[in-house]
């Protein structure tokens, strides 16, 4: 996964850094704005919840494909990377969500 994500982050850098929107879908997607791109985020995310409500797991698989895509975009835009996501998550590591959530509240 870890593979598949760098290389997908690094072929969305290069398509925003090119910015020719004609040729990709990423450039075209990112010259319409930040808006946008969440607005799409927000469209993939719904359609992974109704994927999830059905049975069929290449669908889901799918819309999880197009979802991680679209978060790839937005972070890049964002001049951010899956390794600060990454670095995240490891912090988390280990904590429980109750215990968090507890700890939150105090
Ligand atoms: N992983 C993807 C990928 N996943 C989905 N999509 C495109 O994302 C678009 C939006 O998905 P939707 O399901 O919403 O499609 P739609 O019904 O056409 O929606 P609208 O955009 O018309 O609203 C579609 O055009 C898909 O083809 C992707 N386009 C590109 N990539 C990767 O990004 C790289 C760069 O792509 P380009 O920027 O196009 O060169 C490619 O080599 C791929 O590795």
């Amino acid at each position: 996964m870890g593979a598949a994500l760098e290389r997908l982050e690094s072929v969305v850098k290069d398509r925003l850094a090119a910015g020719e929107a004609e040729a990709s879908y990423v450039a075209s997607l990112a010259a319409k704005g930040r808006g946008k791109i969440a607005q799409k985020l927000g469209e993939e995310a719904v359609e992974a919840v109704i994927a999830a409500l059905g049975e069929d797991d290449p669908d889901l698989i799918g819309e999880a494909a197009d979802l991680v895509f679209h978060l790839t975009i937005l972070l890049s835009e964002r001049g951010l990377a899956w390794g600060h996501v990454a670095a995240e998550i490891n912090r988390r590591h280990g904590t429980s969500g109750h215990a968090e959530k507890a700890a939150r509240k105090q």
